[in-house]
């Protein structure tokens, strides 16, 4: 087997399958990572994933390769960024691996598309440039779409316990690609018809997950306006059998929810409610600027802590962060030009778990120091157990707190005279 792409889902999933006992190889196009993977470190912070990758290394049954080898099964997990413009999905990687896959593809190989993509990649896109290897897909090559769920942070336990979704451009394609799964997945295999299908399943639960998001975050905003907790409200509708809304909170990150909801607009102009959550979810930065912006009278000059610049707890990845993202808010809200000059408001970055080193990030001390206002973005266990006597008493009196994950112990800090704003 040849694995294309060795970041969250190919690492995890070249090392799994390797665990297993198929022989894998592993391509990356960043030399720098091949180097360090064929050196035993591992760039995936999550659970299990060292221990897996080494034992598949140390048994020789993974093996980093500096080109594309021919194998029977050729697995791509390349990104599939967009254009924030645009919106448009960018499939350069997925073109190219179909290019270096072309070159050495056989007779008889299956190759299957794992990567999150618009509806028709799989048979408009990525075929096409299969089939310049001079081979047909369906007579001559098995081709096949089968996206991976799994959950960042327990990407291992999720890859091989979660129920797979594959469509292949003909049976026997779909047969080849959901017997290679059906040997390392616990879940169940469900089987489409085409690539089309398996590539909209994908799309349509991260884009239910997004807009639920989306509803709890207005419901949340509504319920202020009553003078409600959005929190006792959520939990106490969902103990209606049919009902589930989700948590409130400073936005949606990650590189999947944000991004993926574009991707049913490739072909489509359909796209309003899906649209709407996109806005409610990007705007909700602006609603924690707000709360501060109210505690405090005015950002202007004012130093606001921001704690947590992963997209969620406990991990480390700052993709499409909305700690981040609100940094930027505060900021250009009080750089906006008007007539009366600005002073702009002092951000201090913190996060745990954070090894990005073009973020700017500080000691939770050095941000909590002399800060105005403090928003927790992140629902880090760390930020749970912070009490009263982690904030700063200035003279000024104590910050202006937005708990925007709702995990501070309230009544704590309310009796310690830290009123704590949540959503
Ligand atoms: N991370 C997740 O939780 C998750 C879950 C489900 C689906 N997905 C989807 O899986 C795909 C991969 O996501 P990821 O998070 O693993 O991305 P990633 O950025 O962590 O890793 C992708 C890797 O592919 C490499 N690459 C780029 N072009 C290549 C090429 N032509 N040939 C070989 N390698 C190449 C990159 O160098 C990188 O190391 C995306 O489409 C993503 O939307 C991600
Ligand atoms: C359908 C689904 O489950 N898809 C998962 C998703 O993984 P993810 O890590 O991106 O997903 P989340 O954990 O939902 O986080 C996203 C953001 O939403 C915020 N959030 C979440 C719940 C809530 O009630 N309130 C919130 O505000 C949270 O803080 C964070 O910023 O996409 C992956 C790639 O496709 C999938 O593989 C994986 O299955």
């Amino acid at each position: 087997m040849c694995v294309h792409g060795l970041g969250y889902v190919g690492l995890p999933t070249a090392a799994a399958f390797a665990a297993s006992g198929h022989e894998v190889v592993g391509y990356d196009v960043d030399e720098t990572l091949r180097a360090q993977l064929a050196a035993g470190e591992v760039h995936v912070d999550e659970p299990e994933l060292e221990d897996l990758v080494h034992r598949a290394l140390d048994g020789g049954t993974l093996t980093i390769s500096d080109e594309v080898v021919p194998a029977d099964f050729h697995l791509v997990c390349v990104p599939t960024p967009f254009d924030e413009e645009t919106t448009d999905a960018d499939l350069s990687a997925v073109r190219a691996a179909g290019t270096s896959i072309a070159d050495v593809l056989e007779h008889g190989d299956t190759v299957v598309l794992e990567s999150t993509v618009p509806p028709r990649t799989t048979t408009d896109v990525f075929g096409p440039i299969l089939e310049e290897s001079g081979l047909g897909a369906g007579e001559e090559f098995h081709l096949a779409y089968a996206p991976e769920t799994v959950l960042p942070g327990n990407v291992v336990t999720e890859l091989l316990e979660n129920d797979r979704i594959v469509g292949g451009v003909d049976a026997d394609a779909t047969d080849a690609a959901a017997s290679l799964y059906d040997g390392i997945v616990d879940g169940e295999i469900h089987r489409t018809h085409s690539p089309t299908v398996a590539e909209f399943v994908k799309l349509v639960q991260n884009t239910y997950r997004d807009v639920n998001v989306a509803l709890a975050n207005e419901l949340a905003t509504i319920a202020a306006d009553y003078g409600v907790d959005s929190r006792e409200t959520i939990a106490l509708a969902n103990n209606h059998p049919r009902v589930d809304v989700l948590q409130p909170g400073p936005g949606v990150g990650g590189h999947c929810l944000p991004i993926d909801p574009w991707f049913l607009g490739a072909d489509s102009d359909r796209l309003d409610l899906i649209e709407r959550a996109r806005a409610i979810n990007e705007g909700m930065v602006a609603y924690v600027g707000d709360l501060l912006e109210a505690g405090l009278g005015s950002l202007e000059g004012a130093k606001i802590a921001v704690l947590g610049v992963a997209y969620k707890g406990n991990v480390g990845d700052p993709r499409k962060s909305p700690g981040l993202a609100l940094a930027r808010h505060l900021q250009e809200r009080t750089e906006t030009t008007g007539s009366e000059p600005r002073s702009p408001v002092e951000v201090a970055l913190h996060d745990p778990y954070v090894t990005d080193q073009t973020i700017d990030l500080e000691s939770l001390e050095s941000a909590l120091d002399a800060a105005d206002g403090v928003a927790i973005v992140t629902d880090h266990d760390e930020y749970e157990r912070l009490t009263p006597a982690d904030f700063d008493d200035e003279p000024s009196g104590p910050p202006v707190v937005v708990d925007s994950r709702a995990i501070l112990d309230t009544d704590r800090f309310e009796d310690a005279g830290y009123p704590v704003r949540t959503i």
